[in-house]
C-alpha cells in the first residue's frame, strides 16, 4: 500500500511527478539526529547544536522518475520534549529511528520510540529507517551491526547505519526514503512487500543487502551539489 497523504505538487521539469514528503527524526538526546540533518542539507558538521523544540528543513531530492521534496522535521531529544513530539511526527510519510551505535540504551530508546509509532500509524502508512549513527567512534560500539539489522527486519524496518561526523551514509538515507516511496507509489508494494520481496539478501550487509539492492534500481539523476535546499 503506498503512503496515503503524501502531496502531489504536479509535474516536474519534463514529465517527471513531484510529491512533498514528510520526514520526521526521533531519538535519545544527543545521537545525533541534528548532526544528520545538518550534514545532509548543508554538507557540514558542529560539534555543538541541541535542539529546542524541533527545527525545520527542506531539501529536494531529483530522482530518475520523480522529484521529491523531503520536508525534515527535526526533534528534540531531551525527555522534557517528548510530551510535544507527537505533534510533529503527525502526518509524517517516514521517521528515522535514530540511535548512537556506542551508547546501548538510546538503542533500547529507539524501540520504545517504534512501540509509540505503531499506536499512531498502520503498519504500511509510514516508512521507517532505523539508524545507527556514529558509526566513527566503532571501536566504542556497543550495538552490533548485526544484532541492530536482526530488530529490523523483524519490524519491517530499514536498517543503515551513518556518520554524521565522517559524512558516512547520510545523503544515502535521504536517498533510500526518497526511492522506498516513489516505488512504493509505482508499484503499489509497501516498504514492508519490498523487504520481504529480497530475503535471501537479507543477511547480509554492505552493497548486496536489501536496502542497497532496491536503492541501486533507481539511480539518481541529480549530483548532490545540484541539489536545492529550500
Ligand atoms: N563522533 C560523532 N559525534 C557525533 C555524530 N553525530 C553527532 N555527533 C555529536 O553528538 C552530539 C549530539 O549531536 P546532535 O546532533 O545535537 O544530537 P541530537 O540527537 O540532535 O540531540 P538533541 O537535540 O538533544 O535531541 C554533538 O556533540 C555532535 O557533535 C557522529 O556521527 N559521530
Amino acid at each position: 500500500m503506498a503512503p496515503r497523504r503524501t502531496q502531489q505538487v504536479g509535474a516536474g521539469p519534463s514529465t517527471e511527478q513531484s510529491y512533498i514528503y514528510k520526514v520526521v527524526l526521533l531519538g535519545s538526546t544527543a545521537v545525533g539526529k541534528s548532526s544528520i540533518a545538518f550534514r545532509y542539507v548543508k554538507n557540514d558538521f558542529r560539534e555543538f547544536m541541541p535542539t529546542m523544540g524541533c527545527s525545520f528543513f527542506t531539501q529536494l531530492v531529483c530522482l530518475e522518475t520523480a522529484t521529491i521534496k523531503l520536508q525534515i522535521w527535526d526533534t528534540a531529544g531531551q525527555e522534557k520534549y517528548h510530551s510535544v513530539c507527537h505533534l510533529y511526527y503527525k502526518e509524517a510519510n517516514a521517521a528515522l529511528l535514530v540511535y548512537d551505535i556506542a551508547r546501548k540504551g538510546t538503542f533500547a530508546r529507539a524501540k520504545l520510540w517504534l512501540r509509540e509509532l505503531e499506536k499512531e500509524f498502520l503498519p504500511d502508512e509510514l516508512v521507517i529507517v532505523l539508524v545507527g549513527n556514529k558509526t566513527d567512534l566503532a571501536a566504542q560500539r556497543e550495538v552490533t551491526f548485526e544484532e541492530a539489522e536482526e530488530f529490523a527486519k523483524s519490524k519491517s524496518l530499514i536498517y543503515m547505519e551513518t556518520s554524521a561526523k565522517s559524512n558516512h551514509q547520510v545523503t544515502e538515507v535521504f536517498m533510500a526514503i526518497g526511492k522506498f516511496q516513489v516505488r512504493s507509489r509505482c508499484t503499489g508494494n509497501s516498504t514492508r512487500e519490498m523487504l520481504r520481496s529480497v530475503p535471501a539478501l537479507g543477511q547480509t550487509k554492505g552493497p548486496s543487502s536489501p536496502v542497497s539492492c532496491l536503492l541501486t534500481v533507481a539511480t539518481a539523476r541529480c549530483p548532490r551539489g545540484n541539489e536545492q535546499n529550500r
